[in-house]
């Protein structure tokens, strides 16, 4: 509170004079008197604590009485007889708590405005000055994005399929990188399903709860994206019950990533070749399954709209669903034939043990060298013999080459699985081994076709349903149920993971194609 200062001077005296002029002398009570310079004078001024004229009588009272008998926002000050409200500086009003009160003068109402205006201002700014950092950050992480899925073959690959294969990307599903790390757990270690040469799979789930099997290459490298991009145009085409159906891909991320349907029961090699365990897959799982990837082979060969050529067909790329239904995996490997008939001339590729040898030597391309593969999986599910093992002797390393040379030598039945002699009659047996021999011929010329396989198949599979009882057991179920107590062959290699160690050599050989002839 501001004192009221009443700024009187008595002129030509001092304050002795007026002490001794008692009528004169008018600094009242609660106040004291002052001389102004060069005795020109003196003047009265309120003690400390007291306000109000000290010129008057009862002029200087204690200013909380004041505020007492007259309540005041402001300034109370006591006048003779009465009390009176005033403002400090800087505001106005009549200073009464019961009156208009103090308020500020205009010019400190624009301070404030001032201040409120500094304060949105600087909110603004701050504003702007993030989303700028949030809208670079974004484009930033887009344009890492963009890098990668070029980098990724991400649009040769659209270009590719939208050119040549009009409407069939509508079937792939464009993921995103986020929506893979959520279904994988952040790729963890444990939802690992296999490691091929290529890639790994992981087992994914989506956020619509659909299981899946996604496959992320091992390094980012030209050959391997190209693999992936040719895969993916190849299985975006084909729509067969056993052939493994791809849901669709990622390209934003460093490697390229497939989604495939997962499919619950592990590889056909797996069941086959339970070292340590008993297969427990029956003579007619073994037949049905021969059959349907017969079929699934003579379909890519013969029945879709451009002639597909799997080059990597081996019982780790056989899939079995819970119902032990094949379905044909990995087209990594895999050619479209031309339609105007040229030849394809490649690099060698494919799995040894499994490999064409016709192939092999001339590296002209055809669907006969899918039939040599599929050949050795019918060795492979007679015998219960791994396509190519060290483990074995020198003449028996090579599935094929031993296969072969116990039928020319009436050897036949000493190397077929005890488990298939036990459930399969004789001649049912000799009819599919000899088909894998056909199927193993030299001269590429001499196989059948895949039609004509799997039109051999079909019929024994109808015989066998027709006269269930030529053989012992016929029935999955059954089967498994009695061959908890049998053994069946395993030539001693244990694998170190779900995919084993087949001994692909597609990453030992460029990626190439050459049309000619
Ligand atoms: N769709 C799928 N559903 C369930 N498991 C799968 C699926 N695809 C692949 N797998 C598992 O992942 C493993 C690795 O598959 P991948 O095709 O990469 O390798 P591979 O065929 O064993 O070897 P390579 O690529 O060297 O020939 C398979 O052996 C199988 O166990």
């Amino acid at each position: 509170m501001v004192p009221l200062v009443v700024d009187w001077l008595i002129p030509n005296q001092t304050c002795d004079d007026a002490k001794k002029n008692a009528t004169t002398y008018m600094c009242q009570e609660n106040s004291n008197c002052t001389d102004a310079e060069n005795g020109n004078g003196y003047q009265c001024h309120c003690l400390k604590g007291f306000q109000g004229n000290p010129y008057l009588q009862n002029g200087c009272q204690d200013i909380d009485e004041c505020m007492i008998l007259q309540p005041c926002v402001g300034i109370c000050t006591n006048l003779p007889g009465t009390y009176n409200c005033s403002c400090p500086k800087g505001s106005r009003g009549d200073g009464k708590k019961d009156g208009n009160g103090c308020t500020p003068t205009k010019r400190f109402r624009s301070m404030d405005i001032v201040l409120v205006s500094v304060s949105i201002s600087f909110l603004l700014v701050l504003l702007g000055v993030s989303w700028l950092y949030w809208g670079l950050r974004e484009r930033k992480i887009s344009r890492r994005r963009e890098k990668f899925f070029l980098e990724n073959g991400g649009r040769l690959m659209l270009q590719k399929i939208l050119s040549e294969h009009e409407g069939s990307i509508e079937s792939a599903r464009i993921f995103t990188d986020e929506e893979l790390k959520k279904a994988t757990d952040h790729y963890h270690e444990s939802r690992i399903l296999g490691q091929g040469g290529h890639g790994t799979v992981y087992r994914g789930i989506l956020a619509d709860n659909t299981v899946v099997a996604i496959k992320k290459a091992k390094i980012l490298d030209r050959s391997q994206v190209e693999e992936f991009i040719n895969e993916l145009i190849i299985l975006s085409q084909i729509n067969h019950r056993n052939v493994v159906k791809l849901i669709g891909c990622c390209f934003e991320t460093e490697v390229p990533l497939l989604v495939y349907e997962f499919v619950t029961n592990g590889t056909l090699s797996d069941h086959i070749h339970k070292c340590g365990h008993e297969s427990t897959l029956s003579w007619r799982a073994r037949l049905r399954i021969a059959g349907e990837t017969a079929g699934a082979l003579s379909y890519l060969h013969s029945d879709a709209s451009a002639q597909i050529l799997h080059r990597d067909i081996k019982s780790t790329n056989i899939l079995l669903d819970e119902n032990y239904t094949a379905k044909v995996a990995d087209f990594g490997a895999s050619r479209l034939v031309p339609l105007d008939g040229t030849q394809l001339t490649t690099l060698v590729q494919g799995t040894l043990g499994y490999l064409d040898p016709e192939y092999l030597r001339s590296s002209q391309l055809t669907e006969k060298s899918d039939v040599y593969s599929f050949g050795v999986v019918l060795a492979e599910l007679l015998t219960g013999l791994r396509a190519l093992s060290f483990e074995r002797a020198e003449n028996e390393r090579n599935l094929s080459l031993y296969f072969a040379s116990a039928i020319k030598g009436g050897r036949l039945f000493e190397i077929i699985n005890p488990m298939v002699l036990n459930e399969g009659n004789p001649e049912e047996i000799m009819k599919v081994a000899m088909l894998a021999n056909q199927c193993l011929t030299v001269k590429g010329e001499d196989r059948p076709t895949m039609k004509e396989v799997a039109m051999e198949l079909e019929g024994l599979m109808r015989v066998m349903d027709r006269h269930p009882w030529l053989n012992r057991s016929s029935d999955l179920e059954e089967a498994e149920h009695f061959l908890g107590e049998r053994s069946s062959k395993c030539d001693g290699i244990l694998r170190s993971n779900a995919s084993g160690n087949d001994d692909s050599i597609r990453n030992q050989v460029p990626f190439e194609i050459e049309s000619g002839r």
